[in-house]
C-alpha cells in the first residue's frame, strides 16, 4: 500500500465511523487506537463513476446510507455483502434503473465522467446505452441470435435492413453483419454460434444465453457494464467462461459486478466494495487488501465466513 493511500486513510478516519480497539503502550497504559472502518480508496487512473452521499429509500425503509466511492475506469469492481445489504440497489443507481421502482427515492450524486446522471433533463435512453446492464438470469429475447445482438442498434436507428431500407437506400445489412460478428467475438460466443445466427436464442444453453446478453449489451457501445450476479444461475464451466470474459472486458470497459461468491470476487476483480447490513459501505479497496488484510474487523469477519 502506498504512503499516499495511508495518508488519505488517516485523514479519512476523522470523519468516518470507527471502532475503538484498545492497545497497550510500552509503559503499560491503555491507549485508544482508532481503526478506520470505511476508508478512502485512491487508485491510479481516472474515476469513471463518482458516487457521493448516496442514500436510497424504498418508502420509509432506508436501503443505502451515505455511500461515497469512486469507481475506476477500465477495471472490475466487485460489490459483495450479505443478502439484503443493498448491492443490487447500489448497482441500479448507476444507470438509474431504480427510477422504475415507484417507492424508490435516491438522494446524493452519481457522476459519470464528471457529469451528474441525476440532474434534470438527463436522457435516460442515452444514459442506459452508456451504462449497460446484465442481469442474474439470462434474458435473451425470443428472437434469432442475430436479432438479439442487433436489437439495440436497430432501436436507436443505427441499423436498418429489409425492403423499405433497401428502397430508401438505407440498407445496412453489411454493418449489421460486422456488428453481430464483433459483439459475439467480444462475448466469446462467435465460435459456438456463427453457423446458426438465425436460430432462436432460447435454444442456446444458459451460459451461451448469458454471453449473448453480454453481446447484446456491447452492441450499443457502452462505457460501463453493470452485472448483477451474472453467473449465479450457471454451472461451473459456464461460470468460468463468464469470469474470463469479465476480465477481458475490463480492458475496454468499466465493469461493476455484484456477486455472492467471494472466491469469484477475489478471482476477477481489481477492487472490492463490502456492503454490510443496513446499507452501509464498510470498506472499499484493492481486492487483495480486502481479502488478505482488511481494515475493518467486520469485513474480516465477513470475508473469513464468520457471519453473513
Ligand atoms: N423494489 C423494492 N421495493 C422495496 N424494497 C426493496 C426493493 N428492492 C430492494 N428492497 C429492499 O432494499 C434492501 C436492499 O435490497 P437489495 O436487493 O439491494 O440487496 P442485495 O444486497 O442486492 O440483496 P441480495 O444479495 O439478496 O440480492 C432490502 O431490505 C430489500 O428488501
Amino acid at each position: 500500500m502506498s504512503n499516499s493511500v495511508n495518508e488519505s486513510r488517516e485523514t479519512a478516519e476523522s470523519n468516518q465511523r470507527s471502532t475503538t480497539p484498545v492497545t497497550q503502550t510500552t509503559a503499560g497504559e491503555s491507549q485508544e487506537k482508532t481503526q478506520a472502518e470505511w476508508t478512502e480508496y485512491e487508485f491510479r487512473g481516472e474515476p469513471k463513476l463518482s458516487v457521493e452521499g448516496l442514500d436510497v429509500y424504498y418508502g420509509d425503509e432506508q436501503a443505502l446510507q451515505g455511500i461515497t466511492m469512486d469507481i475506476p475506469e477500465n477495471s472490475v469492481t466487485a460489490l459483495i455483502g450479505p443478502s439484503g445489504c443493498g448491492k443490487s440497489t447500489f448497482l441500479r443507481c448507476l444507470n438509474r434503473m431504480n427510477d422504475r421502482i415507484k417507492s424508490a427515492r435516491v438522494d446524493g450524486t452519481v457522476e459519470l465522467d464528471g457529469a451528474d446522471i441525476y440532474q434534470d433533463g438527463i436522457n435516460l435512453v442515452e444514459l442506459r446505452k452508456r451504462v449497460g446492464m446484465v442481469f442474474q438470469s439470462p434474458n435473451p429475447f425470443p428472437k434469432s441470435i442475430r436479432d438479439n445482438v442487433s436489437y439495440g442498434p436497430r432501436k436507436h436507428g443505427e441499423v436498418e435492413t429489409g425492403l423499405l431500407a433497401r428502397l430508401l437506400g438505407d440498407d445496412s445489412t453489411d454493418r449489421e453483419r460486422e456488428l453481430v460478428e464483433r459483439c459475439l467475438e467480444q462475448a466469446a460466443l462467435w465460435e459456438e454460434v456463427n453457423d446458426r445466427l438465425d436460430d432462436n436464442a432460447l435454444g442456446l444453453s444458459g451460459g451461451q444465453q448469458q454471453r449473448l446478453c453480454i453481446a447484446r449489451c456491447l452492441a450499443v457501445d457502452p462505457d460501463v457494464i453493470l452485472m448483477d450476479e451474472p453467473a449465479s444461475a450457471l454451472d461451473p464451466i459456464a461460470t468460468a467462461k463468464i469470469e474470463d470474459l469479465i476480465e477481458e472486458l475490463a480492458e475496454e470497459y468499466t465493469v461493476v459486478v455484484v456477486t455472492h461468491n467471494m472466491q469469484q470476487a477475489a478471482r476477477i476483480s481489481d477492487q472490492t466494495a463490502v456492503f454490510l447490513t443496513g446499507g452501509e459501505l464498510v470498506e472499499f479497496d484493492d481486492t487483495d487488501k480486502i481479502f488478505e488484510n482488511p481494515e475493518s474487523q467486520r469485513v474480516e469477519d465477513y470475508v473469513t465466513g464468520k457471519f453473513g
